[in-house]
């Protein structure tokens, strides 16, 4: 008998949900027994300062990938927005599952939408690409800090510190609160992170049997857009400081890409936003795609937003 795939998971309830979601379909589609190897990263331990201040991205990742390369887990499940656009030599990202809604949803008690906020009302959010556009949206609202897991944000929400918070509407849906969700934001008017509402599944490089298996459990078309998505973020510099949006649906045969960029520091500076469309067969062509976006947004004056 082949021993069962470690799968290693944060100890949140969404990296829980996750992981046991990839474990459910490693056994009923490929026949492959799997447990979870659950973890504390960095991220989920400093829950005072935001993370682009301690970090970024990265700190979600990093103690799953020590439990890879130590042989302690085989397989690490991530919320494919949080892993680096660059992955450390030695791991393979093997799988990008089926996306769940990509939209952020507005989440409140007392409004039903953002058009409803009075004005100057407060609103919970660490996240400088949800800030820039929110601010692009209502001038007007004050946007305060808002970190900790799904569970403690809505916790804070329910204390009566903010107005209103955005969140991604894939992680409330995956926990069962869907209900919390008063309005979704269109996707051109509150563009996503690089793929928000996506898992990706993480390897050892040198695993080439177990890539082969979980790629079974790849979607193609999440994947392509996802990789256009990334290709920006990588090509602007992929720091999560970067107030930065991508987000590409399929279209025509090809990828429908948008885009939009915010300055790190001065949220109220005008967003650079670019859309382009384009045939797209392979992974390669995702990421010629997400390169086009990010030369377009240079030629707009980027460079003015990436020097800080
Ligand atoms: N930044 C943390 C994070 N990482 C993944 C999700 C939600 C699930 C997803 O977008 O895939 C969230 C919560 C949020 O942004 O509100």
């Amino acid at each position: 008998m082949t021993s069962p795939i470690v799968i290693a998971t944060r100890e949140s309830r969404l990296a829980l949900w996750q992981a046991e979601h990839v474990q459910a379909r490693l056994q009923t589609e490929l026949g492959l027994p799997a447990r979870l190897l659950g973890m504390t990263t960095r991220g989920d331990q400093i829950l005072d300062q935001s993370l682009s201040k301690i970090g970024g991205k990265g700190l979600f990742v990093k103690e799953l990938e020590v439990a890879l390369s130590e042989g302690r887990a085989d397989l690490a499940v991530h919320s494919l927005k949080d892993v680096p656009m660059e992955l450390p030599e030695g791991f393979v990202l093997a799988a990008v599952l089926e996306r769940e809604d990509p939209r952020d949803a507005f989440v409140a008690n007392h409004y039903a939408s953002l058009a409803e906020l009075p004005q100057g009302a407060c609103v919970g959010s660490s996240s400088l690409r949800r800030v820039t556009q929110l601010l692009a949206l209502r001038p007007d609202l004050r946007v305060e800090p808002l970190r900790g897991n799904l569970d403690t944000r809505l916790r804070k929400l329910d204390e009566g510190g903010y107005d209103a918070i955005v969140l991604a509407s894939a992680g409330l849906k995956r926990l069962g609160l869907g209900a919390r969700i008063r309005a979704w934001f269109e996707v051109d008017q509150m563009i996503p992170c690089a793929g928000q509402g996506a898992l990706g599944l993480e390897l050892r490089a040198d695993a080439p049997q177990l890539a082969e298996a979980v790629a079974r459990l790849s979607h193609t078309p999440t994947w392509q857009a996802c990789e256009a998505e990334r290709a920006v973020s990588r090509a602007l510099g992929g720091s999560c400081s970067l107030p930065l949006a991508a987000h590409a649906v399929p279209a025509d045969g090809g990828l429908r890409l948008t885009a939009a960029l915010g300055h790190p520091t001065q949220p109220t500076l005008p967003l650079l936003k670019v859309a382009l469309a384009a045939p797209v067969a392979s992974l390669s062509d995702a990421r010629a795609l997400g390169q086009a976006a990010a030369d377009q947004l240079r030629a707009a004056g980027a460079e003015r937003y990436l020097a800080g």
